[in-house]
């Protein structure tokens, strides 16, 4: 049984770009990896119908929290058999976005902390109702948010498609979910959250597949 990884941060954080490091290293090393990457555009329903209403389409389905968290939710459950089939069959099966986003979104759109009321819905339905394996740690890519806000503009000058959604542009919704985010790591939420400051891919490589939740001395 593989060790099951979720990495998590901003919009534009670099979690993608991340992610391609650490499969790029691991398979070097000899590892058998897989990746999965939420919201399933493409593959999903529900994750095109959530992208598509922060980008302004389905009326006004975007203000509704709950119903964006449930869209995003059953993204993710039609996915967990597949989950589970690749954490039997490889060493490190990497998340690039997984339930804390809707966790750190959401409270951070209601105002809510870690500990508040939509965080403990979350878990009841994705961990609890879905079945959703719980990861057995988190990386947070622990970019400020201006950095992130800026990425994530410059992306979007150069590729029309990467076009900032509603969340992307809301910079005061940014500063909140990277708030949620840290409480989250802070009190190692579901699992032990390691934290990565974006510096040293390699170091990083090396903690998780050897298992260690904290960057070494
Ligand atoms: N360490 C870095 N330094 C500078 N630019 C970076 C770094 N990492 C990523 N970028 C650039 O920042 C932009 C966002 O990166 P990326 O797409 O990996 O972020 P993301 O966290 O996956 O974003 P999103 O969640 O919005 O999809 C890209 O244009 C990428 O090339
Ligand atoms: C998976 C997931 C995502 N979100 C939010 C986070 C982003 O602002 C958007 C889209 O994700 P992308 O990485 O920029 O493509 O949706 C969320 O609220 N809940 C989730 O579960």
């Amino acid at each position: 049984m593989g060790q099951l990884i979720a990495v998590e941060g901003l919009d534009g954080a670099g979690k993608n770009t991340l992610v391609t490091g650490l499969i790029e290293r691991w398979s070097a090393a000899g590892l058998r990896v897989a990746t999965f990457t939420f919201p399933r555009y493409g593959r999903s329903a529900t994750a095109d119908i959530a992208a598509e209403a922060l980008h302004g389409s389905h009326g006004d389905l975007r203000n509704s929290v709950y119903a964006m968290a449930l869209l995003f939710a059953l993204d993710r459950a039609g996915a967990v058999d597949d989950i589970q089939a690749a954490t039997d069959a490889h060493d490190i099966v990497i998340l690039d976005r997984y339930v804390a986003s809707n966790a750190a979104y959401n409270a951070a759109r209601l105002e809510q902390d870690a500990a508040g009321e939509v965080v403990r819905w979350v878990v009841d339905l994705e961990f609890g109702r879905f079945g959703m394996p719980v990861p057995d740690r988190h990386v947070l890519l622990g970019v400020a948010p201006e950095v992130a806000m800026q990425r994530a503009a410059a992306r979007a000058e150069k590729d029309a498609a990467r076009a900032r959604d509603a969340y992307e542009r809301d910079g005061a919704l940014q500063r909140r979910v990277d708030a949620v985010y840290r409480e989250l790591a802070d009190t190692a939420w579901m699992s032990p959250w390691y934290r990565f400051d974006g510096e040293n891919i390699q170091d990083l490589a090396d903690d998780l597949s050897a298992g260690r939740t904290a960057p070494t001395e």
